[in-house]
């Protein structure tokens, strides 16, 4: 693919809409192409009286700026936006893998080979975010299947809908927008915290993706709150060893003892798992098309 020309005077004329691609509180997502490269993106299309109304302005604007300068094969591409009286116009990188959390339904749970990959990605992606984080200071990036897209050659795209508060893709889960379930204890207690909360959301992840459901996932949120403060962790019988080793080293209380993200990235549950080297080749091969 050719690059998508840089341009500040963008028009919604420049684009072919395509089908919608998802929906949220403050605006839709629909598969676009510029009509001059033929390019492919995805257009969010965000209404400004909603924004209004519910003072996102200020948040839209911070998010565009932080993620326009995130550039890492992870981290779904912001190519630029435009605006017109009653709409922003946000041009993003297209994935044709489509949600995380719609394959993880369909597909109930996902191969160790799959799932180790994934969290592999997610390892570059956060550690990418952490040093770019020490700039902004302010990133704090929530994991959650909601917010992974799944791109070209099967690479992991981390898009972070949260800025847009998108509850409704959360709300598909459960009809109590079933978010508590990525909530780390010290988020719970209310005291600080920092990106060790990154750590504790790859756990619950890893362990939803092979296991099918979340951690603590229970009947009402106040039983979720209460497995999330003792970190009641059980793993069906047949769960593999290495698995259990990496999650339980994840879902520490203590985001101190945590195990780091190199040594989540070099664990043997990945290692052995993990197709590292196709996924280093493929960021080499999406390198080329860019
Ligand atoms: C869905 C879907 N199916 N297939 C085959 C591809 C996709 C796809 N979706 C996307 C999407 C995409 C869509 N919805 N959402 C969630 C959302 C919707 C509205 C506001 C905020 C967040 C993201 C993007 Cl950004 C970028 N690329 C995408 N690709």
């Amino acid at each position: 693919e050719k690059k998508i020309p840089k341009s500040s005077s963008w028009t919604v004329e420049d684009f072919e809409i395509g089908n919608l691609l998802g929906r949220g509180r403050f605006g839709y997502v629909y598969c676009g192409r510029e009509k001059q490269t033929r390019f492919v993106v995805a257009l969010k299309i965000l209404f400004k009286a909603q924004l209004k109304n519910s003072k996102m302005e200020q948040q839209v604007k911070r998010e565009i700026e932080i993620q326009s300068n995130l550039k890492h094969p992870n981290i779904l591409r912001l190519y630029g936006f435009f605006h017109d009286e009653q709409r922003i116009y946000l041009l993003l990188e297209y994935a044709p893998g489509g949600e995380l959390y719609r394959r993880m339904q369909t597909e109930k749970v996902l191969r160790e080979s799959e799932a180790a990959g994934y969290v592999y990605q997610l390892c570059n992606a956060l550690n990418y975010l952490h040093t770019k984080r020490v700039i902004h200071r302010s990133i704090i990036v929530d994991i959650k299947p909601e917010n992974i897209l799944i791109g070209k050659y099967g690479i992991l795209k981390l898009a972070d809908f949260g800025w847009s508060a998108e509850s409704t893709s959360t709300c598909k889960r459960t009809t109590l927008c079933g978010t508590l379930d990525y909530l780390p204890p010290e988020m719970l207690n209310g005291n600080g915290y920092d990106e060790k909360i990154d750590l504790w959301c790859l756990g619950v992840l890893t362990y939803e993706m092979i296991i099918g459901k979340p951690p603590f996932d229970s009947q009402t949120q106040h039983e979720t709150i209460r497995m999330i403060r003792s970190i009641e962790l059980t793993f069906p019988t047949g769960t593999s060893t290495d698995l259990r080793d990496l999650i339980t080293k994840l879902l520490r209380r203590n985001p101190a003892d945590r195990l780091p993200l190199k040594d989540v990235a070099q664990h043997v549950w990945i290692t052995k798992n993990a197709d590292i080297a196709a996924i280093e080749d493929s960021y080499v091969k999406r390198k080329k098309t860019l």
